[in-house]
């Protein structure tokens, strides 16, 4: 069936893990099979189990107190450690997972990771070639959408996420279900980057009028930024995120054609209880 990956990366504080943690109980309790892998060298507390772990490789703690860093340039260290590593490391420790298995990468939290430094672009370019199809998830605080002007900041930061790692990608809003307000919520869901312009005009100088229309054309241009609202509160909603970055990576596309050719082999499954009624096609 293939190999599957979920890289989920954002803004720090965002909701990543939260949202990795539901998305491997919403799993769990439709019996579906999913590893959580942890890539955050700071973390230190889980909800979900980690079934990997770049602590093993490198931890932030460590790393301040040998080379004397503080806690950004440590992150660096460690993530271009990783870089440096991803074959030995993450190619082994990948040895252990095949066909069918589903992986979710809880990312750190610091977006210069996804923009600025070359280790998350190689650690998808690594992913690609050991044959993972790989969905990014871009989370976004629902706090963005309380302001034009952050909700802009935060859309550009999603598309340059999405260019520079140039895989499909989803957007999620995450914390929705603490907002107060969810009367103007599609406007950001499906951002109208005309009317998103007007609001902006409304709260900035005439002389950002330029530069605001440049973002929105750049927004416009790419049409590519839209986001899936998550509200933890309701079981639909996580359902419907994992809907659409199934589609995304085409996650089970050749399930049916797998299991005509296990009937045709004869199948004597050995558990199932009244699925043998007929069976000639499917
Ligand atoms: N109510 C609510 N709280 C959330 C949600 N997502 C995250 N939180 C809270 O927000 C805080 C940060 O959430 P995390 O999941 O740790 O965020 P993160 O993006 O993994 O953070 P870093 O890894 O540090 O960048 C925690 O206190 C969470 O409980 C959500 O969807 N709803
Ligand atoms: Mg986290």
């Amino acid at each position: 069936m293939g190999k599957y990956a979920q890289l989920v990366i954002g803004p720090a504080g965002c909701g990543k893990s939260t949202y990795c943690n539901h998305l491997y109980e919403h799993c769990q309790a439709i019996k579906r099979s999913v590893h959580v892998v942890n890539l955050d060298p700071a973390a230190e507390a889980f909800q979900y189990p980690v079934s990997l772990d770049i602590r093993d490789l490198v931890c932030l703690e460590d790393v301040m107190e040998e080379l004397g860093l503080g806690p950004n340039g440590g992150l660096l260290y460690c993530m271009e450690y990783l870089e440096d590593n991803l074959h030995e490391w993450l190619g082994e420790e990948l040895e252990g997972y095949g066909d069918e298995d589903y992986l979710v990468f809880d990312c750190p939290g610091q977006i210069e990771l996804y923009n600025h430094l070359s280790v998350f672009r190689s650690f998808v370019d690594f992913l690609k070639n050991d044959g993972w199809s790989v969905c990014v998830v871009y989370c976004l605080d629902a706090h963005f959408v309380t302001d034009v002007a952050k909700f802009m900041a935060g859309a550009l930061q999603a598309l340059a996420a999405m260019v520079k790692l140039e895989l499909p990608h989803v957007n999620i809003l995450t914390k929705v279900d603490l907002m107060e307000d969810k009367n103007h919520l599609d406007e950001f869901l499906f951002p109208d980057p005309e009317l998103l312009l007007h609001q902006l005009a409304a709260s900035t100088g005439p002389r950002f009028r330029q530069l605001n229309r440049a973002m929105g054309g750049l927004l416009e241009e790419f049409s590519l930024v839209s986001f899936l609202p998550l509200d933890i509160t309701d079981e639909d909603s996580i359902a419907d995120i994992l809907g659409q970055i199934d589609m995304a990576i085409q996650y089970g596309e050749d399930a049916e054609p797998r299991i005509r050719d296990e009937l045709e082999d004869g199948g004597d499954d050995d558990d199932d209880d009244g699925g043998g009624d007929g069976g000639d096609d499917i």
